[in-house]
């Protein structure tokens, strides 16, 4: 089989992966030490003295991770003890045990930009849990809730559209697919609201999402949802249906992931499917993904809304959870920094879990960097090839190009698209519906 080509790196001068470590790492960073110096009335409130040394101390170790960053100083192991530190450390060795004499150790500037980005958040986690008692404090909590306040208007008009659907399951097929179609475009542009991308800076949705749609079909590059329509509608037509399972690797929170959970009412609401796993990440993770706090955290503060639409989804949405139609994991796996082809050697009980799915979806940029090994693909390479033999079960990715990634374009098309807009590939402006069917 062909040699597999290099990993993005900050290796390469002015490349996006060079801009994200040099510019918008050290960003992020001075954004939580500035949340923690905002917060330390409350800590002092909360927990006395303690909780003012606990904030100075939290802040100094990220002060000194950014300064690490900045001078790209090698990448040291993982001092505390939590659930995967063995696992990063073995990975950190391992990546050691790739490099010559000469190249000396891993560093910010050198070694795997996926590696690196996924470190830098795991030690802000770690210099959080080491500055007890505010050692489950989310340092980027503050702007994913602010996201989802921010929204409000757009999120009310998506409930309302959402509830004039139900019975979805009524709807004669040629709406159930264009609604379905409609859906998944919407929570495919509700990935563009990516905090991490931002710096941290507001990315909530202002607009009507839904009144936009047929303005940003252009900028779907690969559109497989005929593919995934086949798939679900197929199970559809059994007269008794079995268990439908589609589970969804989650990304945002906030206005994306109401998005994905609009789509997941629809899905069982139309019968489509029969139950949703949503995957989660355990830890705080690239500023705006989703933990089971903000997971909880939304469904309550939907059904708590003083609109009516919304309140009444977020009732709707609680009960899917009480009746366990919605299951809600949070495996460690998603926050370590293994590209997905790895799953089966790391994680084999999440590999098992996945099989069990009939279709997933995998939300987002990051997640796409993963299924792709984050490595630096020929444009042209088919979706399947690059997978490297990553397939629990026919997936989809869904998400917005913010990265210098992307695989399964037609000759010339790559070109075509740096001709028009040279930052095609990292603005979130473009997206993806690229699918890896039964094999
Ligand atoms: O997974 P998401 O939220 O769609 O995007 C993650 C992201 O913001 O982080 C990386 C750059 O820092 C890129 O992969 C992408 O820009
Ligand atoms: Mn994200």
């Amino acid at each position: 089989m062909a040699e597999s080509p290099a990993f993005l790196s900050a290796q390469d001068e002015g490349s996006f992966a060079y801009l994200t470590v040099k510019d918008r790492l050290p960003q992020i960073l001075t954004k939580a030490i500035d949340t923690l110096h905002r917060h330390r009335s409350e800590f002092f409130e909360k927990h006395g003295q303690e909780g003012m040394e606990a904030e100075k101390k939290a802040i100094s170790l990220l002060s000194k991770l950014r300064n690490e960053v900045q001078t790209d100083k090698p990448i040291i192991r993982l001092a505390d003890k939590w659930v995967d530190t063995d696992i990063w450390n073995q990975y950190l060795e391992h990546e050691q045990s790739l490099l010559d004499e000469s190249d000396g150790e891993p560093h910010w500037f050198f070694s795997p930009w996926l590696f690196v980005e996924c470190y830098m958040y795991r030690r802000i986690h770690e210099a959080v849990i080491q500055s007890p008692p505010i050692h489950d404090f989310d340092v980027f909590k503050e702007s994913k809730d602010e996201n989802f306040f921010e929204s409000q208007e757009s999120i009310d008009a998506l409930c309302m559209h959402l509830e004039q659907l139900k019975p979805a399951r009524d709807l004669h097929k040629d709406q159930l697919k264009d609604e379905l179609f409609k859906l998944l475009q919407i929570s495919l542009w509700g990935n563009k609201c990516d905090l991490s991308l931002s710096g941290g800076k507001s990315s909530s949705q202002k607009t009507d999402v839904m009144n936009s749609l047929e303005g940003l079909k252009p900028f779907i590059l690969i559109n497989d949802t005929e593919s995934l329509w086949a798939l679900l509608s197929k199970y559809k037509k059994t007269a008794k249906p079995p268990v439908v399972r589609v589970d969804i690797v989650l990304d945002n929170s906030g206005f994306e992931l109401i998005t994905d959970l609009v789509l997941s009412d629809f899905l069982l609401s139309s019968e489509l499917a029969t139950e949703i796993h949503f995957h989660g990440k355990s830890i705080p993770w690239f500023v705006s993904d989703v933990t089971v706090r903000d997971f909880n955290w939304i469904l309550e503060h939907v059904r708590s809304s003083s609109q009516k639409s919304m309140a009444t989804c977020g009732a709707d949405w609680e009960n899917h959870v009480k009746m366990g139609r919605w299951i809600y994991h949070d495996h460690i796996f998603w926050t370590l920094p293994h590209p997905y082809c790895e799953m089966p050697q790391v994680a084999p009980d999440l590999y098992a879990e996945l099989q069990k799915a009939h279709l997933i979806l995998f939300k987002g940029d990051l997640n796409y960097r993963k299924l792709m090994s984050d490595r630096k693909w020929e444009f042209t390479i088919p979706f399947h090839q690059a997978l490297c033999g990553f397939h629990p079960a026919p997936l989809c990715s869904i998400r917005t190009l913010k990265c210098e990634l992307q695989v399964g374009l037609q000759p010339g098309e790559a070109e075509r698209l740096m001709a028009s807009d040279p930052h095609w590939l990292t603005t979130g402006k473009y997206g993806i519906f690229q699918f890896d069917g039964p094999l």
